[in-house]
């Protein structure tokens, strides 16, 4: 196998599968993983805590600042409403500023790495080695995410779940610092009736593809 450097850059909207491809190609190629979008909801759940508005952009670069990328615990930060929360703090240009910052200091420390999120291939990695942009339709992204919910014990209605990702769409896609796009050079991965074997294997191949061009 190659064993040069290589970034990749994965972008997508909410529950696309862009995290469950990022950790599979980070376990296969051997490389550090950064889900950017955990940075965001550490953030909007800091605020939280504090009983701070979601509003408040002196509250929210002071979480940003002080986030300690090592502590970002999954289980508490997925939470659904937690996402909804982050898109909010999304929208603030300071926030996204120190953030992108950090996830740069983040992709350039070793050997290579997979970012996850928005604005990794228009942003945060312009020069990445690779970028896909993974989306499927917003029912069959409502229905995985339902299920997941249920399958870890919790409780959804599907319904509620739709309405919440168009909504989360619409804020990511249409705000007006680093909008949800897909960067001109990022591979196009429509998911909506593709597992997650057949996912990974695609990216695979566009990868190994673009690295032995
Ligand atoms: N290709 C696929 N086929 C079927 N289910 C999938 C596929 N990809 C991901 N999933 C499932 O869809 C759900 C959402 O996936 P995932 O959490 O990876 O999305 P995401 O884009 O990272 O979400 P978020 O924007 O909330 O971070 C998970 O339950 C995952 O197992
Ligand atoms: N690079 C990114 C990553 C995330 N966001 C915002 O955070 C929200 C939560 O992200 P998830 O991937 O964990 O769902 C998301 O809706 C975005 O508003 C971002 O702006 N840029």
């Amino acid at each position: 196998m190659d064993k040069s450097p290589l970034t990749i850059a994965i972008d997508g909207p909410a529950a696309s599968g862009k995290g469950t491809l990022s950790r599979r190609l980070a376990a296969h190629y051997g490389l550090r993983h950064l889900d950017t979008g955990l940075t965001y909801r550490a953030v909007a759940k800091a605020m939280i805590d504090r009983d701070a508005s979601l509003d408040d952009e002196d509250a929210a670069l002071d979480a940003a600042r002080t986030l300690d990328l090592s502590a970002m615990d999954r289980t508490i930060l997925s939470a659904h409403g937690v996402g909804e929360a982050a898109s909010r703090v999304a929208v603030m240009p300071a926030v996204r500023r120190e953030l992108v910052e950090r996830q740069r200091t983040f992709a350039n420390k070793g050997h290579g790495a997979v970012l996850d999120g928005r604005d990794i291939g228009t942003v945060v990695l312009p020069d990445a080695d690779v970028k896909l942009y993974v989306t499927a339709s917003a029912e069959i992204r409502a229905e995985r995410r339902y299920h997941e919910i249920l399958r870890n014990g919790g409780e959804a209605r599907e319904a509620d779940i739709l309405a919440d990702i168009k909504r989360r769409d619409e804020r990511d896609m249409g705000r007006s610092d680093s909008p949800l796009r897909p960067a001109e050079d990022a591979h196009l991965l429509d998911t909506s009736e593709m597992g997650i074997e057949a996912a990974f294997n695609a990216a695979r191949l566009l990868i190994n593809g673009k690295r032995s061009a």
